[in-house]
């Protein structure tokens, strides 16, 4: 383990270069938002500088200029149109790789971006880890138009499901509401626990003034569980199978060189 790193940035940096066996050359690959998929991006820029050559489809702006700073040839959805893979972190995954996604705000295109791939892949420390979704309050992507009444059909909606809690907070930067990358605010719901996923995510998505929620159901394939020493464990839903590697990396490499 690297003397730079701590535990979990260690555990989220092995998810994150095991899960770069995935990508073969001439890939089209979807790079997801947060700081486990800034590992990714990074594992990335070292790849490209070797040799690799893929398209990158960021789903934030925040990624985009990450992957521009490191050299990664980015393109956009409509450009590519489909794609061969999305990596990804999550907030929370569950047994079957169900998700709660948008603690960074992206969930938006990042669920877009997966949904237009071939696989998902979410690369995550053992935090992200749960029996069921809901400890992580769930963001729910809003236009900004009459956001207070969505979030009042909202709390009525939430009453009637299977879940445990029902505060709405309106996420803020400051002592201002959040903007995400399409202009929109986000309410982050503390439900506890969400005993029906799939039905929430569609209950959530009908109520006009909601652009998206942060569930996603039946949309990632493997996830890559890092460990604070060096072990991951990839999960693949579809083959039903959980490996287990080691990954050995060097503290001097250049791609902690920036991290003090
Ligand atoms: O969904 C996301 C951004 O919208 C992130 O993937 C999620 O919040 C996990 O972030 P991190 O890797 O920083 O824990």
């Amino acid at each position: 383990m690297s003397a730079k790193l701590s535990a979990i940035d260690t555990a989220k940096f092995v998810a994150a270069k095991r899960a770069c066996d995935f990508i073969e050359d001439g890939m089209r690959v979807g790079l997801g938002t947060g700081s486990t998929a800034e590992w990714l991006v990074r594992c990335l820029g070292e790849l490209v500088e070797d040799g690799l050559k893929i398209t990158g489809v960021p789903t934030s702006t925040r990624t985009a200029k990450l992957a521009r700073q490191l050299g990664i040839p980015i393109s956009t959805l409509d450009e590519v149109k489909w794609l061969d893979l999305t990596i990804d972190g999550a907030d929370e995954y569950d047994p079957d790789l169900n998700l709660i996604k948008g603690g960074g705000g992206a969930h938006l295109q990042e669920k877009i971006v997966a949904t237009a791939s071939d696989r998902m892949i979410v690369i995550a420390d053992r935090t992200k880890q749960v029996d069921m979704l809901g400890a992580f309050p769930l963001p729910v992507e809003v236009i900004p138009f009459g956001w207070q009444t969505t979030k009042a059909l909202l709390e009525e909606t939430i009453a009637a499901l299977d879940v445990m809690g029902d505060r709405i907070e309106l996420r803020m930067n400051g002592d201002a509401p959040y903007i995400t990358d399409e202009g929109n605010h986000i309410l982050d719901l503390h439900l506890g626990r969400i005993g029906n996923p799939r039905q929430t995510a569609l209950v959530l998505n009908q109520i006009p003034g909601v652009v998206e929620n942060g569930l996603f159901i039946d949309i990632c394939d493997i996830v890559v569980t890092g460990n604070g020493d060096g072990r991951v464990q990839v999960k693949d839903i579809n083959v039903g199978t959980t490996q287990e590697d080691v990954i050995e990396f060097d503290e001097d490499e250049n791609i902690f060189a920036d991290l003090d």
